[in-house]
Protein backbone atom coordinates (compact mmCIF):
# COMPACT_ATOMS: atom_id res chain seq x y z
CA UNK A 1 0.00 0.00 0.00
CA UNK A 2 1.44 3.33 -1.01
CA UNK A 3 1.96 6.22 1.25
CA UNK A 4 -1.03 8.39 0.30
CA UNK A 5 -3.16 5.11 0.64
CA UNK A 6 -2.47 4.40 3.85
CA UNK A 7 -3.12 8.26 5.07
CA UNK A 8 -6.38 7.69 3.41
CA UNK A 9 -7.11 4.47 5.28
CA UNK A 10 -5.59 6.03 8.65
CA UNK A 11 -8.38 9.06 8.52
CA UNK A 12 -11.08 7.29 7.57
CA UNK A 13 -10.08 4.52 10.77
CA UNK A 14 -9.47 7.58 12.54
CA UNK A 15 -13.50 8.81 11.91
CA UNK A 16 -14.79 5.02 12.22
CA UNK A 17 -13.66 4.99 16.00
CA UNK A 18 -16.23 7.87 16.38
CA UNK A 19 -19.15 5.79 15.90
CA UNK A 20 -20.86 4.90 19.32
CA UNK A 21 -23.63 2.20 19.63
CA UNK A 22 -26.50 2.57 18.63
CA UNK A 23 -25.94 5.39 16.09
CA UNK A 24 -27.17 6.55 12.88
CA UNK A 25 -24.05 6.60 10.59
CA UNK A 26 -24.11 8.81 6.91
CA UNK A 27 -21.94 6.76 4.99
CA UNK A 28 -19.53 9.24 2.50
CA UNK A 29 -18.44 8.12 -0.78
CA UNK A 30 -14.63 8.26 -2.49
CA UNK A 31 -11.24 5.99 -1.77
CA UNK A 32 -10.85 7.62 1.64
CA UNK A 33 -14.85 7.72 3.01
CA UNK A 34 -14.02 3.42 1.61
CA UNK A 35 -11.67 3.00 4.55
CA UNK A 36 -13.72 4.36 7.48
CA UNK A 37 -16.95 1.92 5.71
CA UNK A 38 -14.12 -0.91 5.46
CA UNK A 39 -13.59 -0.44 9.39
CA UNK A 40 -17.65 0.27 10.53
CA UNK A 41 -18.09 -3.34 8.86
CA UNK A 42 -15.66 -4.95 11.32
CA UNK A 43 -16.84 -3.17 13.80
CA UNK A 44 -20.53 -3.94 12.67
CA UNK A 45 -18.96 -7.98 12.47
CA UNK A 46 -17.86 -7.27 16.29
CA UNK A 47 -21.02 -6.66 16.86
CA UNK A 48 -21.94 -2.82 17.09
CA UNK A 49 -25.54 -2.18 16.74
CA UNK A 50 -25.76 1.23 14.21
CA UNK A 51 -27.47 1.74 10.80
CA UNK A 52 -26.98 3.57 8.35
CA UNK A 53 -27.87 5.89 5.37
CA UNK A 54 -24.97 5.55 2.22
CA UNK A 55 -24.48 8.79 0.14
CA UNK A 56 -23.91 6.99 -2.98
CA UNK A 57 -24.73 3.44 -4.96
CA UNK A 58 -21.44 2.62 -4.39
CA UNK A 59 -21.48 3.17 -0.84
CA UNK A 60 -24.55 1.53 -0.31
CA UNK A 61 -23.28 -1.27 -2.21
CA UNK A 62 -19.99 -1.74 -0.20
CA UNK A 63 -22.02 -1.38 3.27
CA UNK A 64 -24.63 -3.65 2.34
CA UNK A 65 -21.18 -6.14 1.36
CA UNK A 66 -20.02 -5.63 5.08
CA UNK A 67 -22.97 -6.48 6.47
CA UNK A 68 -23.79 -2.69 7.93
CA UNK A 69 -27.51 -2.29 8.17
CA UNK A 70 -28.85 0.05 5.82
CA UNK A 71 -32.10 2.64 6.20
CA UNK A 72 -33.35 5.94 4.43
CA UNK A 73 -35.17 9.22 5.52
CA UNK A 74 -38.30 7.37 5.16
CA UNK A 75 -37.44 5.51 8.78
CA UNK A 76 -35.45 8.19 10.23
CA UNK A 77 -35.43 11.90 10.70
CA UNK A 78 -31.84 13.26 11.45
CA UNK A 79 -28.20 10.70 11.61
CA UNK A 80 -25.51 11.20 14.75
CA UNK A 81 -22.80 11.72 12.45
CA UNK A 82 -21.79 11.74 8.91
CA UNK A 83 -18.32 10.76 7.94
CA UNK A 84 -17.37 11.68 4.16
CA UNK A 85 -14.27 12.50 2.11
CA UNK A 86 -13.48 15.84 0.41
CA UNK A 87 -11.44 16.98 -2.79
CA UNK A 88 -10.79 20.23 -1.05
CA UNK A 89 -10.85 21.47 2.77
CA UNK A 90 -9.27 25.20 2.93
CA UNK A 91 -8.15 26.55 6.44
CA UNK A 92 -11.21 27.89 7.37
CA UNK A 93 -13.02 24.57 6.87
CA UNK A 94 -14.69 25.43 3.46
CA UNK A 95 -14.77 22.40 1.49
CA UNK A 96 -15.01 21.01 -2.31
CA UNK A 97 -16.64 18.22 -3.05
CA UNK A 98 -18.21 15.88 -5.83
CA UNK A 99 -14.91 15.04 -7.08
CA UNK A 100 -16.55 11.68 -7.53
CA UNK A 101 -19.95 12.46 -8.46
CA UNK A 102 -22.00 11.95 -5.31
CA UNK A 103 -22.37 15.82 -4.11
CA UNK A 104 -26.04 15.78 -3.97
CA UNK A 105 -27.02 13.02 -1.59
CA UNK A 106 -23.83 13.73 0.16
CA UNK A 107 -25.32 17.18 0.91
CA UNK A 108 -28.34 15.72 1.61
CA UNK A 109 -26.96 13.24 4.57
CA UNK A 110 -24.36 15.74 5.21
CA UNK A 111 -27.13 18.36 6.11
CA UNK A 112 -29.49 16.01 7.77
CA UNK A 113 -26.44 15.30 10.43
CA UNK A 114 -25.50 16.36 13.42
CA UNK A 115 -22.03 15.96 13.54
CA UNK A 116 -20.51 16.15 10.23
CA UNK A 117 -16.64 14.24 9.78
CA UNK A 118 -14.04 14.81 6.47
CA UNK A 119 -11.69 12.88 6.70
CA UNK A 120 -8.88 13.25 3.98
CA UNK A 121 -5.09 13.48 2.95
CA UNK A 122 -2.97 16.27 3.46
CA UNK A 123 -2.60 16.92 -0.02
CA UNK A 124 -6.69 18.50 0.23
CA UNK A 125 -6.03 20.61 2.78
CA UNK A 126 -5.24 24.07 1.28
CA UNK A 127 -4.94 27.69 2.03
CA UNK A 128 -7.76 28.99 -0.42
CA UNK A 129 -10.28 26.68 -2.57
CA UNK A 130 -10.10 26.28 -6.19
CA UNK A 131 -7.30 24.77 -7.78
CA UNK A 132 -9.81 21.64 -7.49
CA UNK A 133 -12.67 22.31 -10.60
CA UNK A 134 -15.34 22.98 -8.64
CA UNK A 135 -18.04 20.35 -8.97
CA UNK A 136 -21.55 21.14 -9.56
CA UNK A 137 -24.40 18.83 -10.18
CA UNK A 138 -27.14 19.88 -13.15
CA UNK A 139 -30.08 19.01 -14.98
CA UNK A 140 -29.72 17.37 -18.50
CA UNK A 141 -32.46 19.34 -19.73
CA UNK A 142 -30.81 22.97 -21.32
CA UNK A 143 -27.57 22.24 -19.70
CA UNK A 144 -25.45 24.13 -22.35
CA UNK A 145 -27.64 27.63 -20.88
CA UNK A 146 -26.36 26.12 -17.36
CA UNK A 147 -23.13 25.96 -18.96
CA UNK A 148 -22.74 29.73 -20.30
CA UNK A 149 -23.94 31.11 -17.04
CA UNK A 150 -21.52 29.58 -15.52
CA UNK A 151 -18.77 31.28 -18.17
CA UNK A 152 -20.54 34.61 -17.31
CA UNK A 153 -19.36 34.19 -13.75
CA UNK A 154 -15.90 33.65 -14.99
CA UNK A 155 -16.07 29.70 -14.46
CA UNK A 156 -14.61 27.54 -17.02
CA UNK A 157 -17.22 24.97 -17.23
CA UNK A 158 -16.33 21.16 -19.00
CA UNK A 159 -19.00 18.73 -18.72
CA UNK A 160 -17.88 15.46 -17.34
CA UNK A 161 -18.06 12.30 -19.60
CA UNK A 162 -17.10 9.09 -19.21
CA UNK A 163 -16.97 6.48 -21.94
CA UNK A 164 -17.18 9.44 -24.22
CA UNK A 165 -21.13 10.37 -22.61
CA UNK A 166 -21.77 12.37 -20.34
CA UNK A 167 -21.29 10.87 -17.41
CA UNK A 168 -24.51 10.42 -15.31
CA UNK A 169 -24.96 10.94 -11.55
CA UNK A 170 -27.14 8.33 -8.85
CA UNK A 171 -29.64 11.02 -9.72
CA UNK A 172 -29.81 10.75 -12.88
CA UNK A 173 -27.90 14.15 -13.31
CA UNK A 174 -24.96 15.77 -14.90
CA UNK A 175 -21.98 17.20 -13.41
CA UNK A 176 -20.00 20.38 -14.92
CA UNK A 177 -16.70 20.54 -13.22
CA UNK A 178 -15.63 24.68 -13.35
CA UNK A 179 -12.17 26.23 -12.57
CA UNK A 180 -12.91 29.52 -10.75
CA UNK A 181 -9.51 29.83 -10.09
CA UNK A 182 -8.82 30.47 -6.66
CA UNK A 183 -12.31 30.98 -4.53
CA UNK A 184 -12.12 33.76 -2.22
CA UNK A 185 -15.30 33.99 -1.30
CA UNK A 186 -17.27 30.40 -1.16
CA UNK A 187 -20.19 31.33 0.37
CA UNK A 188 -21.17 33.93 -2.13
CA UNK A 189 -20.17 31.71 -5.46
CA UNK A 190 -22.10 29.01 -4.27
CA UNK A 191 -25.25 31.31 -4.01
CA UNK A 192 -24.24 32.68 -7.12
CA UNK A 193 -24.59 29.03 -8.69
CA UNK A 194 -27.59 28.02 -6.93
CA UNK A 195 -29.32 30.48 -8.29
CA UNK A 196 -28.64 29.30 -12.18
CA UNK A 197 -32.39 27.55 -13.06
CA UNK A 198 -31.00 24.11 -14.04
CA UNK A 199 -28.02 24.03 -11.13
CA UNK A 200 -29.14 21.42 -8.16
CA UNK A 201 -26.49 21.42 -5.82
CA UNK A 202 -23.09 23.03 -5.83
CA UNK A 203 -20.17 20.60 -4.21
CA UNK A 204 -19.52 23.73 -2.09
CA UNK A 205 -19.78 22.55 1.73
CA UNK A 206 -19.86 25.99 3.18
CA UNK A 207 -19.93 26.80 6.57
CA UNK A 208 -20.88 23.42 8.22
CA UNK A 209 -18.23 23.12 11.00
CA UNK A 210 -16.77 20.19 10.36
CA UNK A 211 -14.55 18.02 11.98
CA UNK A 212 -11.94 17.38 9.97
CA UNK A 213 -9.04 14.51 10.02
CA UNK A 214 -6.11 14.84 8.11
CA UNK A 215 -3.81 12.38 7.20
CA UNK A 216 -0.21 12.05 6.28
CA UNK A 217 2.17 10.55 4.49
CA UNK A 218 4.25 10.44 7.10
CA UNK A 219 2.02 8.82 9.09
CA UNK A 220 0.72 11.50 11.57
CA UNK A 221 -3.14 11.97 11.54
CA UNK A 222 -4.61 15.39 13.45
CA UNK A 223 -8.00 16.27 13.97
CA UNK A 224 -8.81 19.73 13.26
O1 LIG B 1 -18.30 12.82 -5.05
C1 LIG B 1 -17.40 12.36 -4.35
C2 LIG B 1 -17.07 12.81 -3.01
O2 LIG B 1 -17.32 14.15 -2.74
C3 LIG B 1 -15.75 12.34 -2.46
O3 LIG B 1 -15.90 12.30 -1.06
C4 LIG B 1 -14.58 13.22 -2.81
O4 LIG B 1 -14.50 13.31 -4.21
C5 LIG B 1 -13.27 12.69 -2.25
O5 LIG B 1 -13.00 11.44 -2.77
P1 LIG B 1 -11.62 10.71 -2.53
O6 LIG B 1 -11.53 10.41 -1.07
O7 LIG B 1 -11.67 9.50 -3.40
O8 LIG B 1 -10.54 11.65 -2.99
Amino acid sequence: MDAITQAKKAAGEKAAALVQPGMLVGLGTGSTAYWAIEKIGEMVKGGLNIRAVATSLASEKQARELGIPITSFSEIQQLDIDIDGADEVSHDLQIIKGGGGALLREKIVAMASRRKVIVADERKYVKTLGKFPLPIEIIPFGWELVFRAVQSLQGAPTLRTKDDKPYITDNGNYILDCAFGAIENPEQLHHQLKAITGVVETGLFINMQPTVIIAYENGDVKTI
